[in-house]
């Protein structure tokens, strides 16, 4: 069965373009929390948050409260910095998902470049492995960041779908093929499949093609949705979608 972790990052934007920065103030609106509720009530399997240096939307707050609160598993996004990794040890979600992070990006990139800082990333999985997290890595489906994931000893590859859904036509179906390839070295090395980033109800299906899906994490589009029909309404769409995966 193809899980879904529900990001709740733009909640917290929401949230945060009011500064409200002082989680208990009056104007703290949406509440994260009730938004994580929601989802589990929904049937998320997981909760996905990203924890920017800058601040944008989740705050650290967050990320301690709904490690103590959540009922479902916590997915903590960061990039690879001494601060994060110092809150994520103290936290201690129980999967980490290490993403590239540049402070003037609107959104997430790309993925991990594996191979050029391998030992930075060896060393931070290492810690984080033995704090008992499961380390999951942001990757573009190229071959040799696979293979690049395993020897970092990484747990779990979570394939970047944000060109597969940029792209449209005959461009949306050669990034398909590379992410088939990727997933079937990834598994092959023993690594759990993850997918996400920019995936809609509109554009899932076509990610169908991908072999060995554990888990997507999406949550732009949810949120999104939510506006019109409620969190619970949008996230049960998106799994019943997903309840058509092969996989
Ligand atoms: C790594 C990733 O794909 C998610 O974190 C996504 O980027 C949502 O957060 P942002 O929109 O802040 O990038
Ligand atoms: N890692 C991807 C994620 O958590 C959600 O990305 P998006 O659906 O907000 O684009």
């Amino acid at each position: 069965m193809l899980h879904l972790g529900v990001n709740i990052d733009h909640v917290a934007t929401l949230r945060q373009a009011r500064y409200a920065t002082m989680l208990d103030s009056p104007n703290a609106e949406p509440v994260l929390l009730d938004a994580a509720r929601e989802s589990e009530a929904a049937g998320a399997h997981s909760i996905t948050v990203h924890l920017r240096a800058d601040r944008r939307h989740i705050q650290d707050a967050d990320v301690y409260l709904l490690k103590r609160e959540l009922k479902v598993k916590l997915n903590l996004e960061m990039g690879n910095t001494p601060e994060i990794l110092e809150i994520a040890l103290k936290v201690k979600p129980d999967f980490v998902c290490l993403v590239p992070e540049n402070r003037k990006e609107i959104t997430t990139e790309g993925g991990l470049d594996v191979p050029s800082h391998a030992a930075a990333l060896k060393e931070t999985t290492t810690r984080l492995k033995d704090a008992g997290i499961r380390v999951s890595f942001f990757v573009d489906p190229v071959r040799d960041h696979m293979y690049a994931s395993a020897d970092c000893g990484a747990d779990m590859v979570e394939l970047h779908t944000g060109t597969f859904a940029n792209a449209v036509g005959a461009e949306r179906q050669a990034e398909v093929v590379r992410l088939v390839e990727a997933a079937a070295q990834a598994h092959d090395l023993g690594l759990q499949v993850n997918a996400g980033h920019g995936l809609t109800t509109r554009n899932v299906r076509d990610l169908f093609a991908v072999p060995h899906l554990a888990e997507l994490n999406i949550g732009h589009s949810l949120v999104s949705r939510a506006i019109t029909v409620g969190l619970r309404t949008s996230i049960g769409e998106m799994l019943a979608v997903m309840g058509e995966y092969p996989g």
